[in-house]
């Protein structure tokens, strides 16, 4: 069972645990021994416990009273003490067990998000973004739960039946069949229990899942939804994955309250049938009165010893469901990875610009899709800029994240400064690199928080710096709290166009040995656009600059410009190079600009 492996790793703390069971139940199942002496000694025979004796001190016409008081205070402060001590032990138990459980909570959450951060685009998109957390929050928790219900019960359960049926031995094996019957019926009401719950409670997690990826989904859309009155389609999508989960807790709780009294019945009739079939050996004088009522304390103790077996037999599968999802995001090897050796960071030569070169890439996203990518072949010459142009899914932002290597190349091979980017370690590779998404993505925090994610050490002046190179100082600047100015989750509190020159101020601010900006430049209007290139060929001056636009207008003056067409480059070359001899590049040109704004343009462009 995969969850009983959780608890391998604190030995320590079920050895324990076991310890403490087996003398709790030692406790528990010594009190109805003592009530049985109560009974037929402290009450029957007055607190003598020989018979013989008892009849000397009545034919003596001793005062019987004061010595029966004494018996039964004396048995009743054991049994206190008794009880006490299984009290402070059931405390101890607990606190164990919660904080064993809690640990193994915290050690697989720790585990998941590591694993979960090393996860390339392909993992994390296969697995789901909603499906993720529900593993990393729902499951784990569910594990946890049950890994301290079974330090609790699945050990104690055992301990409690097998000696409540060695006192059942003990005490009156006549009897022993009304018990062997009750048992039957317990695992019976079990079994019925648990057809008719596991599946669902196997669905349960997975809907979960379909609740959460709904409400995620609705929430970040929440804009959309308004915009298209989608309000009312969005409420049903969510009721349906709602009701259903709730039909499905509602048909497992239903089954579960049908349990409870079931066992009452069970234990009621054991009582009744015990009385009854015992009441004739009390009569006939082969059994005590105190024997019979420890007999049926006993027959309910291992009663409650298989329904807990039966309980925890139902939780364990549903547990395991979640113990198995959790496995398998801890299974799943990262796709990329580092090398064992990875190529040291002095081997590159350490030009202040990086060489970064496409080497006949193919590339696909699935193993069995069409190729995004084809026969891809570039170089970007260090402290060059090189642009990539193309229409929409021609493949330009998947040729940014193999240079990052969010994902690993089908053929070919991607360098920096001629080593495999396979070669270097992640955190090495992309050291090099400054990195502005296509969709600008902030942190909540603060201007500075968010510049700072860029690189830790950078003090204020280096974030000014790099602020006033995207153009994003003055706006900063126009807020009262100025770098200290809030910044929401996602960065949704700044404009779009605010939001990409904060992203690049965060990539400009590493001084990179090459920038990649990915469709950076399309929120910006014209006048920013040609700012911000400005800004920044001064800053990175040196620095090797790959550019991926749509606007002609942000290429015109790179040193060299790839057109991509369906992931095929059809074109290399300067913009005057590529107006003559590539068709693809002047039909994009000319559906944006003239050709006298082309002209003008290519005179006064900056970049
Ligand atoms: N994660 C993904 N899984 C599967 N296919 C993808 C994924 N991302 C992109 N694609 C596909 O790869 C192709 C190229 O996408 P890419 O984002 O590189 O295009 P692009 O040229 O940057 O487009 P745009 O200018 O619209 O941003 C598209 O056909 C797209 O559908």
């Amino acid at each position: 069972m995969g969850v009983i492996r959780f608890l391998g790793g604190h030995k320590g703390a079920v050895a324990l645990v076991v310890l403490l069971l087996a003398l709790k139940a030692a406790c528990d199942l010594a009190l109805p021994v003592f009530t049985s002496q109560i009974v037929d000694v402290g009450i029957a025979q007055s607190g003598v416990e020989d018979v013989e004796v008892l009849e000397g001190y009545k034919a003596a016409g001793v005062d019987l009273f004061p010595m029966q008081m004494a018996y039964l205070g004396r048995i009743g402060v054991v049994m206190l003490v008794v009880a006490a001590c299984a009290m402070i032990i059931d405390v101890a138990i607990s606190f164990v067990a919660s904080r064993t459980g809690a640990s193994i909570g915290r050690d697989l959450r720790r585990r998941l998000f590591a694993r979960v951060v090393a996860f390339s685009d392909a993992e994390i998109n296969r697995f789901s973004a909603a499906s993720l957390i529900t593993r990393g929050t729902n499951d784990v928790v569910l594990i946890q739960n049950v890994c301290m219900m079974m330090l609790r019960m699945v050990l104690y359960a055992p301990i409690l039946a097998l000696g409540g049926v060695v006192m059942v031995m003990v005490t009156n094996p006549q009897l022993g069949w009304i018990v062997v019957v009750a048992v039957a019926a317990t695992f019976a009401v079990i079994a019925v229990l648990f057809r008719l719950t596991l599946p669902r409670f196997k669905i349960m997690q997975k809907l979960i899942d379909r609740v959460n990826l709904v409400a995620r989904e609705m929430l970040t859309g929440l804009p959309v939804v308004r915009a298209f009155n989608r309000d009312g389609y969005e409420e049903a999508r969510f009721d349906d994955a709602s009701a259903r989960l709730m039909r499905t807790q509602l048909f497992t709780n239903r089954a579960m309250a049908f349990m409870m009294p079931a066992m009452m019945l069970i234990m009621n009739l054991t009582s009744v049938a015990i009385v009854w079939f015992g009441a004739g050996s009390v009569a006939a004088g082969s059994l005590q009165t105190g024997d019979l009522i420890a007999f049926i304390t006993y027959a309910m103790v291992i009663i409650m010893g298989c329904l807990m077996m039966g309980m925890i037999s139902i939780m364990l599968p549903r547990a395991d469901v979640a113990a198995q999802r959790v496995n398998e995001i801890l299974g799943t090897e990262p796709s990329v990875r580092d090398p064992q050796n990875p190529a040291g960071k002095g081997e590159s030569g350490e030009a202040r610009g990086a060489r970064i070169a496409f080497e006949q890439v193919s590339f696909r996203y699935e193993d069995d899709s069409e190729p995004v990518l084809a026969d891809v072949s570039f170089t970007a010459e260090p402290g060059t800029t090189l642009a990539i142009v193309g229409s929409t899914g021609s493949g330009k932002s998947t040729i940014v994240k193999l240079i990052e290597r969010f994902y690993d190349v089908n053929e070919g091979a991607v360098t920096v400064d001629g080593i495999d980017v396979r070669q270097w370690a992640q955190a090495d590779l992309r050291a090099q690199l400054g990195y502005v998404p296509q969709k600008a993505f902030l942190f909540a925090g603060t201007v500075k928080s968010n510049i700072a994610y860029g690189d830790e050490t950078a003090d204020t002046d280096d974030i000014r710096a790099a602020l006033a190179a995207a153009e994003a100082l003055a706006f900063v600047e126009e807020r009262e709290e100025g770098l200290a100015a809030p910044i929401a989750q996602g960065g949704t509190n700044v404009s779009g166009g605010q939001r990409q020159r904060l992203a690049m101020a965060r990539a400009l601010v590493r001084r990179p040995r090459a920038y990649l900006f990915d469709d950076s430049f399309s929120a910006l209007d014209y006048a920013t656009d040609a700012q911000v290139r400005a800004g920044l060929a001064a800053f990175a001056a040196g620095s090797t600059v790959i550019i991926v636009a749509q606007r002609i207008s942000t290429v015109l003056t790179a040193d060299r410009i790839v057109v991509l067409d369906e992931g095929r480059v059809v074109g290399t070359g300067t913009h005057a190079e590529l107006m003559e001899a590539c068709p693809a590049y002047r039909e994009i040109a000319l559906s944006q600009l003239s050709e006298e704004e082309l002209s003008c343009q290519e005179k006064g462009g900056a970049l």
